[in-house]
């Protein structure tokens, strides 16, 4: 039986989930599959590192008390060595999924750039890597033979990123508009209910929806990475954050809530890219008072939903969870049968 060693960087909800899902699953995963999946290295800020080739018993580690690091067991350090475990390891396949870090990406940038130069393939739920440094990271990853995949930097484990690029084969997307924050869609329809937005933003988080500073949903920061995302990989564009003007739903009101429901209407964050006839991208952020008729209206809780303008096929919209531990580790899970497949077809091609 094949298997694929892995190295997590960063062990908070979502790469704590993944490992959960090993531990509980593994042996029917492999079995479907193909392939076992085995965990050999762990790092992350609070917990320190841990690198053990044999493969790490994560119960044990599921055990560990709260304060404790890895120092003490075998190949365990209280402090995070994310650089040398990353390129030291023996995993084959890297999981990044520290903070996302919209202004610079780092450290996502360096911990995924290390990986490919190391030949290790990588999965990451992390946007920065992807929206500010994609082209780079996938350009590296062909240079070094290995594998750059990413589906869960947008709309969670829901495969936003694999149905337009392979299902969607021979249609020319013109645009993409959506939901795309799973946060900032609860909060809204919280806020309906007579919430406040702290309240449900503190909801959000607890549920493990909400970023490490939920900022970045609440002012369209998140959103803003995302739709660099889309345009970038499905429109052929070539853009920054720069040029996605954002606004959040902070702008938007208890008392505007309740004005748009007195006018049949409801506030969704909306993301949206579309190339223009002279070839350019236009793309923006902004919380937008839909009509209850409107596709996008219907959409509530963590739940996102992605509508594709094509050329051949019209409108095509996905719908399916944005946010959550358990969603975005199937997202991981989902990369690394991705990976496996493309290392396979390396092998039978004798690159
Ligand atoms: N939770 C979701 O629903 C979701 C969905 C899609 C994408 N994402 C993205 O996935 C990533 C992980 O999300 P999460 O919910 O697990 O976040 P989290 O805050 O629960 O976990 C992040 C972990 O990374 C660790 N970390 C941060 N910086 C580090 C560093 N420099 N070195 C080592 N460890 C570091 C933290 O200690 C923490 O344990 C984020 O980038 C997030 O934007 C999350
Ligand atoms: N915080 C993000 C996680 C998914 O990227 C959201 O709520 O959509």
């Amino acid at each position: 039986m094949d298997r694929h060693d892995i190295a997590l960087i960063g062990f908070g909800g979502v790469n704590r989930a993944l490992a959960q899902i090993i531990l509980d699953r593994g042996d029917e995963l492999a079995a479907d599959l193909g392939f076992a999946l085995r965990v050999v290295a762990i790092t992350d800020l609070r917990l320190g590192s841990l690198m053990q080739a044999d493969g790490i018993d994560l119960a044990d580690v599921f055990a560990m008390s709260d304060g404790e690091t890895f120092v003490g067991r075998p190949g365990g350090t209280a402090a995070p060595q994310n650089d040398y475990v990353i390129r030291n390891s023996t995993a084959d396949i890297v999981v990044e999924a520290t903070f996302t870090n919209p202004i610079d990406g780092e450290p996502g940038i360096s911990h995924v750039r290390a990986a490919l130069e190391s030949g290790k393939s990588v999965t990451t739920t992390n946007k920065g890597p992807v929206a500010l440094a994609g082209l780079e990271l996938n350009r590296l990853a062909a240079a070094n033979g290995v594998t750059f995949q990413y589906e869960g930097s947008v709309v969670s484990g829901t495969p936003i990123l694999r149905f337009a690029s392979e299902t969607l084969q021979g249609l020319r997307i013109n645009a993409v508009e959506g939901i795309l924050n799973g946060t900032s869609n609860y909060v809204l329809g919280q806020m309906e209910s007579g919430m406040t937005l702290d309240v449900a933003v503190a909801e959000a988080q607890s549920l493990g929806y909400a970023e490490a500073d939920p900022t970045a949903d609440i002012e369209g920061s998140d959103v803003q990475l995302k739709v660099v995302i889309l345009a970038n990989e499905l429109l052929g564009a070539d853009i920054t954050t720069a040029d996605v003007t954002r606004r959040g739903i902070s702008e938007v009101s208890a008392a505007d809530i309740i004005d748009a429901a007195a006018q049949g209407k409801r506030y969704k964050l909306i993301g949206s890219a579309f190339r223009n006839a002279a070839g350019t991208v236009t793309a923006k952020v902004e919380p937008v008072a839909l009509p209850l008729t409107h596709p996008l209206a219907s959409v509530t809780g963590p739940t996102n939903a992605v509508s594709f303008d094509t050329d051949l096929l019209g409108t095509v919209t996905v719908s399916g969870p944005g946010a959550g531990r358990i969603e975005t580790a199937y997202a991981l899970l989902s990369d690394i049968i991705a990976i496996d497949a493309h290392q396979r077809a390396r092998v039978e091609a004798g690159r």
